[in-house]
Formats: structure tokens, sequence, C-alpha cells
């Protein structure tokens, strides 16, 4: 009785605005830090990972930098970076890592010895061909993918040598590309009698629209540096100095490039990633409350009052 007259009675206003906050901050942190498959859509995780640690071979690699940046590297040279079960474990991993470096601001994701990554390792894949095992790669993929877009770190894909089938999916899920002259981002999903699976479709679609992406796929097309830059789906193009002595690797182009955007406090660049990300991900309404919660993370922290104190001008 008592329960039925409180469900009755209005809720106060600050308690619809609890209840309201409570939904769009979980379906932040579900977009955000979370995974898009669990256990309620059949899926286990650690099922997979047992499956997946049968395919040896290769490492990732992350070297986390006093700078803020850090280093994730495909190491797989012999197999042209191309991932293993083991490396997909690996980079799951790695993700976790990055999303509990309270110091991080920023991560390029690179490929070992001068090129990006050739996609899944086509011997674990011709191994685990039967359908079952190929969603459950597929899911465990699209979860670390799309946990490595979300981090609160803003992240590169340096592009050296060739990006093929998964490794064009991976750097989807970067914030931007960076292309050395002569490396190619190619979709090679249709001439293997596939479609990318990793969440590659969905994130270029967002990236350069559904007609270039259909050209993309639908071709197959290898994307140069010039043609990457023309349709958005790379920010920038390494230099090629030929004076070797003064050349910058692509690692350091990517990481100064990358500094104009990290510079700052770890907590302030954190909260510039997140508030684009709720734009990204979130109805406009949800966007703006989360935005204003985000905002009240940073206001009044130490580099806003800091930033107060010195009367900074904006010249
Ligand atoms: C998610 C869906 C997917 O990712 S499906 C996989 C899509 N990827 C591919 O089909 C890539 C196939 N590989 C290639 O096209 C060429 O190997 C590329 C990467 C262009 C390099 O050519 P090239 O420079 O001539 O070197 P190569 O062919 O001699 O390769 C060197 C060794 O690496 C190996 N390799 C290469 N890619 C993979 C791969 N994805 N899986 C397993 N092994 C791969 C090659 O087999 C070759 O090995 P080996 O020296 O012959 O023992």
């Amino acid at each position: 009785m008592t329960c039925r007259m409180v469900l009755r009675a209005p809720r106060p206003r600050f308690l619809r605005s609890i209840c309201c906050f409570g939904s769009w901050a979980r379906q932040l942190q579900r977009q955000s830090s979370g995974s898009v498959y669990s256990s309620i859509h059949g899926f286990s995780q650690e099922e997979i990972k047992e499956k997946l640690q049968a395919f040896p071979g290769g490492s990732i690699d992350l070297l986390k930098q006093d700078s803020g940046i850090a280093v994730l590297t495909i190491n797989n040279p012999p197999r042209m970076n191309a991932f293993s079960g083991a490396m997909m474990v690996d980079l799951e991993e790695k993700v976790t890592q990055l999303e509990n470096w309270t110091d991080g601001k920023g991560v390029i994701v690179q490929g070992a010895a001068q090129t990006f990554c050739s996609g899944s390792d086509l011997n674990a894949v011709r191994a685990m061909s039967n359908s079952q095992d190929g969603m459950k790669m597929c899911m465990f993929m699209q979860n670390t993918l799309t946990r490595l877009l979300r981090l609160p770190l803003i992240s590169v894909a340096l592009v050296e040598g060739n990006a093929l089938g998964g490794g064009a999916e991976l750097t989807t899920a970067c914030d931007f590309r960076l292309m050395a002259s002569g490396s190619v981002i190619q979709f090679v999903h249709k001439h293997m009698g596939l479609v990318p699976g990793w969440g590659g479709a969905a994130r270029l679609v967002t990236l350069v629209g559904s007609r270039n992406a259909l050209k993309l796929l639908g071709g197959a097309v290898k994307v140069d540096s010039d043609l990457g830059v023309h349709i958005g789906l790379a920010d920038g193009v390494l230099k090629v100095d030929l004076d070797a002595a003064r050349a910058e690797t692509g690692l350091q182009q990517a990481e100064s490039w990358l500094s104009q955007y990290t510079k700052g406090p770890a907590p302030v660049i954190k909260a510039v990633k997140k508030v684009v990300l709720s734009g990204r991900e979130l109805s406009l309404s949800d966007a703006l409350r989360t935005e204003k919660d985000i905002f009240g993370t940073v206001w009044g922290g130490p580099a806003n009052l800091q930033a107060l104190a010195s009367k900074s001008k904006h010249k």
C-alpha cells in the first residue's frame, strides 16, 4: 500500500533529474568504456581468449612515456605484423592497461619494422574457419577495438607500409591517422570473400561517409596518403627528408604532431576526449548532460584555478 502511494506520488524535480542522470550516466559508461558484447549476448570473453591463445606468435608492446604519450606496437614482422590469436588477447590486455593509466594523454598505434599490420593471421583464420569461432573472434575484436576508440586518450594510428584487412580496421579505431608517403590502407576483405567484422565498416562510414565507404569496400581500393587526405581518412602525411642525418622517424613525427593536442594536465586532456566522445556517440540531449557532468570534473580543478590566478591572456 505504502509502496503504491509512493509510486503514484509525483517525484520531486531533483529526484527526476537524479533518475535521468542515472540513466544517461549508465548509457555513457556502457558506451564510453564498456564493451559491445557481454554474457547477455551469449558471449564469454574467457572462452574465446582460451581458443585464441592456441594461436601463438608475435606480441603487442606497450611503452608508457613520461610525456603522457604511449606507443602501442603491433609486433609480428615475419608475418607483416598479422594478428595471431595470442596478439588479439595481448591487445585486449594492453587496452585495459591504457584504460587505467591515470597520467596518460595520448597513444600512438604503430606496426613494427616500418609496416603497419596485414590483418588477421591467415593461418589462424584457416584453423578457425568454423562459423561459431569466427563470430566469437569478431565479437572479441569488436569489443577490444571499441574500447581502444573509447579510451580517454587521444589516439593516432601511424601508418607506414601496409594496413590491410583487419589492419585497415585497426586504423579506424584511432581518433586520427597519419600516413607515411608510400603507405597504403586497404580494406581487402572483398578479395577474401568477406566484409569487415572488427567494427571497421561502421567506423569507416562515420569517418568518410557512406558513399566513400561503399567505394573503398566495394572496390577494395588502395588508399594512398593523397587519397587518404582527400577523403578525410588520413589527417596528415609524414614528411620524407632525404637527408638521413636530419630525418625524423615516423614515430618522432607522429609524437610531435600528437603533442600539439596533448599539452596540459592529463585530467583536462582526458576531459577533452570525453566530451568529444559523448558528442560522437550519444544523442544530443544525453551528450549535453554528459558534457555538463565532465565540465564539473575540471571546473574549479587545479588547472582551472591556476589559469584564473595567472590572469592568462589568449593572444
Ligand atoms: C579481418 C580480416 C583479415 O584481416 S583477412 C587478412 C587480410 N590480409 C591479407 O590477406 C594479407 C595477405 N598478405 C599480403 O597481401 C602480402 O603478404 C603483403 C602484406 C602485401 C606483403 O607482401 P610482400 O611484401 O610481398 O611480403 P610476403 O607476401 O612475402 O609476406 C611476408 C611473409 O608474411 C606472411 N604474411 C603476410 N600477411 C600475412 C597474414 N595476414 N597472415 C599470415 N601471414 C602473412 C607471408 O605469408 C610471408 O610469409 P613467408 O615468408 O612466406 O613465410
